[in-house]
């Protein structure tokens, strides 16, 4: 891919599926196996467009085995992980086991975490704080419920959760980050937002690292958009500039669809 003068290029695009509370280890195997045919088929460049997953945490050992054995490079990462990293914390993970199983990234703060398990922005420092420390990318995510874009303020309360959710990182750190914006109201729901609306969080999400971390470090993270993303709409939405990925969640678990949301370039030309 070419360098573009607004940069966007430069940033290498990711397509992550987030799998949620869907696909067994078996499952799980036999999604990524068809996952990893149908991109061979199609002689996907994965050094161009970068692709992950992120499973339940008990798929995770099959996935390595996977993706070590084939040497598919597709990457992956948990859904969550503790903000402590060993002891008497029943039921946590910690990132230094998901950094064992090859884990690449880790999902923070999704945003049925924060309304599930009342995540605070405080908490999801920690797990920033966490992720780093074990040599984890995070995918830090945030985005706004239906009353607050009604109310008009999606911009600031978006803001607000990633500004709390970094506190504490250097701008070292923050140069590998992901974050990921995905509004509330267009998660699951069918109702995506308009590329124009991705375009507007994302580039308010890099405006507001330059602030955090100055223009270089805020000109290589990569701001994903999610919420209801599928291959008849991922070409316009990667369209926009500031947008340089998308973390998807349904149209994750059906093999075809996800293959042709990663190869997103090929609607383009036909678009
Ligand atoms: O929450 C999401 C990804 O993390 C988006 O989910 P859907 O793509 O199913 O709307």
């Amino acid at each position: 891919m070419t360098t573009s003068t607004n940069g966007k290029f430069d940033r290498k695009p990711l397509i992550a599926g987030n799998w949620k509370m869907n696909m067994d280890h078996v499952q799980g195997i036999t999604l990524l196996q068809k996952l990893a045919w149908t991109l061979a088929d199609a002689e996907h460049d994965f050094e161009r467009v970068e692709v992950a997953v992120f499973p339940p945490f008990t798929d995770l050992r099959g996935v390595q085995t996977l993706t070590m054995g084939d040497n598919l490079p597709v990457r992956y990462g948990a859904q969550d992980l503790s903000a402590q990293d060993s002891g008497a914390y029943t039921g946590e993970i910690s990132g230094q086991f998901l950094s064992r199983l090859g884990c690449a990234y880790v999902l923070v703060g999704h945003s049925e975490r924060r309304a599930l398990h009342g995540e605070s922005n405080e908490l999801l420092a920690t797990k920033v704080a966490a992720a780093y420390r074990h040599g984890l990318v995070p995918v830090l995510c945030v985005g706004e419920g239906l009353q607050i874009r009604q109310a008009g303020t999606h911009v600031e309360y978006t803001l607000e959760q990633l500004r709390g959710s970094l506190a504490g990182i250097t701008a070292e750190q923050a140069e590998t980050l992901v974050v990921a914006y995905e509004p509330v109201w267009a998660i699951g729901t069918g109702e995506v937002a308009g590329p124009a609306d991705a375009q507007e969080l994302c580039a308010a999400i890099r405006t507001e690292l330059a602030q955090l971390f100055g223009d270089e470090t805020a000109s290589k993270v990569r701001v994903l958009y999610g919420g209801s993303v599928k291959a008849s709409n991922v070409a316009q939405i990667l369209a926009e500039r500031d947008v340089d990925g998308v973390l998807v969640g349904g149209a994750s678990l059906d093999a075809a669809e996800f293959a042709n949301i990663v190869r997103f370039e090929h609607h383009l030309v036909t678009d």
